[in-house]
C-alpha cells in the first residue's frame, strides 16, 4: 500500500469531478458539509512540515421551543517531536511546543471543547514492552506538569481540554486517563480507560491497570462530555453507557496503526454516533516512531525498532451519520467542527433508538448469559 496517500477525501477530490463529489459526499457521508473558514497559525515549527487544519459545520433544524445550541470542538492528531532516545523531559517539552501552537490555533478559533490524542505527552512505547524510561513519563492527573501545562491554556482560550494522559496515582498505581480541565483552568474530573488492548503490538495491561472510573459524563459550560479511550471504540456497551449518563459528545483519543486498524476506523466511532443520537470525535496520533532496542511483535516476525503507522484521520460524526472528512494520513492536524446540540434531540426524535432499545430484554437476557450454567439459545436442525 502506498504509505503518502495524504487521506481518502484527497484521492477522491483527484479522481472525481466536482459534479461527482457531491454525490459520493450524499452516499458516503450523508452530505457534503460547509467549510469553516479558519485563522491558521503563521509559526511552524518545521519549515519542511505543515499542519492540516480543516473546519466543518453541522446544522440542524431551527426549533420553536429552543435556542441553538452551538459549539465548537477541537480535535488535535500529532506525531511525536523528538528522538525516543532523548531525556524524558526533552521529550515532553517538545511536544508540549509543537501541540500549543494547534491549541492556540484551535483558541483563536473560537473552540469551546478541545480534545488531544492518547497519551499525547509521549511516545505510544508501549510496544516496547520496557519499563524504563516510558514508566516515567506516568504523572498526576490532578497536578502532574501536562495538567499544569493546560491549565492556563484553557483559562487563557475560555476552552475546556480533554487531556489523555498516563497517570501515576499516589499509590504508583498506573492508569491510562483523560483528564477534564474546564475553562476556569480547574479539573473538573477524569476518567480511567475500561478497555485494554492485548492485540499486535499494544502491549498495554503490562503498563497500565482496568478503569475503575466508570461511565462518567461531564457537565461542562458547553454541553455534556464524555470519553471513550482509544480501545473501548471496539466495545459498543462502552459507548452506550455514556449515552445512557447523558453524554451530548463522546471523544475518542485513540493510537492505532495501519495494518491492524485502519479499515475499521471509519466505521465504529461513526456507528457509535449513529447508535446512540450523539457526536463522536475520532482522533488518532501520526507517525511512525522509532525506539533505541528491537522488539518483537509476537508473529514470527523480525525483530525491529519502529512502531507501525499511526495514521491521524481525526473525524467527527454526527448523530444522523453525517461525518466530516478526515485529517490527514501523514500530518499533524486541527479539526474544528462546529456542532449544533439541538441535532442531538432532533435525530433521536426521527429514529427513536432510546424507545426501540429494549435495554430490559437485554439486562435479562445478559444476566442469564454470564451464569457459567448458560445454555446458548440455538435451535438445531432435526437433519
Ligand atoms: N491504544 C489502543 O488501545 N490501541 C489498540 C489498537 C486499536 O484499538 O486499534
Amino acid at each position: 500500500m502506498n504509505r503518502n496517500i495524504s487521506s481518502f477525501e484527497s484521492l477522491l477530490r483527484e479522481s472525481l469531478k466536482d459534479s461527482q463529489l457531491e454525490e459520493i459526499y450524499r452516499i458516503l457521508y450523508g452530505k457534503k458539509l460547509r467549510t469553516l473558514s479558519i485563522t491558521e497559525p503563521v509559526y511552524k515549527p518545521d519549515p519542511d512540515s505543515s499542519f492540516d487544519i480543516q473546519g466543518y459545520v453541522f446544522e440542524a433544524k431551527e426549533e420553536q421551543l429552543r435556542h441553538k445550541r452551538i459549539v465548537r470542538v477541537g480535535l488535535i492528531q500529532n506525531k511525536i517531536a523528538a528522538d525516543t532516545t532523548a531525556s524524558v523531559e526533552a521529550q515532553r517539552e517538545a511536544i508540549y511546543r509543537k501541540v500549543q501552537i494547534l491549541i492556540d490555533c484551535a483558541g483563536i478559533n473560537g473552540v469551546n471543547i478541545l480534545c488531544l490524542q492518547e497519551v499525547w505527552p509521549m511516545p505510544f512505547a508501549f510496544c516496547t514492552r520496557e519499563k524504563s524510561p516510558w514508566c516515567e513519563f506516568a504523572e498526576s492527573a490532578e497536578d502532574g506538569p501536562t495538567t499544569n501545562f493546560l491549565k492556563p491554556l484553557c483559562q487563557r482560550h475560555n476552552m475546556v481540554i480533554v487531556s489523555p494522559i498516563l497517570e501515576r496515582d499516589r499509590n504508583n498505581v498506573i492508569w491510562n486517563t483523560a483528564v477534564i480541565i474546564d475553562n476556569y483552568g480547574q479539573v473538573l474530573g477524569k476518567h480511567r480507560k475500561n478497555h485494554i488492548p492485548r492485540v499486535g503490538d499494544f502491549n498495554e495491561s503490562t503498563y497500565y491497570m482496568e478503569g475503575d472510573t466508570g461511565h462518567p459524563v461531564f457537565e461542562t459550560e458547553f454541553g455534556r462530555i464524555a470519553v471513550n479511550i482509544c480501545f473501548g471504540r471496539h466495545h459498543p456497551l462502552n459507548w452506550m453507557m455514556f449515552a445512557i449518563n447523558g453524554a451530548e459528545i463522546v471523544f475518542n483519543p485513540s493510537a492505532t496503526v495501519k495494518d491492524l486498524s485502519e479499515h475499521l476506523w471509519r466505521i465504529e466511532a461513526r456507528n457509535a454516533a449513529i447508535a446512540n443520537h450523539y457526536f463522536t470525535c475520532a482522533i488518532n496520533r501520526v507517525g511512525i516512531e522509532k525506539y533505541p532496542h528491537e522488539f518483537t511483535s509476537g508473529d514470527g516476525q523480525q525483530a525491529h525498532t519502529e512502531s507501525g503507522q499511526f495514521y491521524g484521520s481525526s473525524y467527527v460524526t454526527a448523530p444522523d451519520g453525517t461525518r466530516t472528512p478526515g485529517l490527514s494520513r501523514l500530518k499533524d492536524g486541527l479539526l474544528i467542527a462546529e456542532l449544533d446540540l439541538n441535532l442531538n434531540r432532533q435525530v433521536s426524535d426521527t429514529w427513536g433508538f432510546k424507545m426501540t432499545q429494549r435495554l430490559p430484554m437485554y439486562v435479562e437476557a445478559l444476566t442469564k448469559a454470564i451464569q457459567s450454567n448458560y445454555e446458548p439459545q440455538i435451535i438445531k436442525s432435526n437433519h
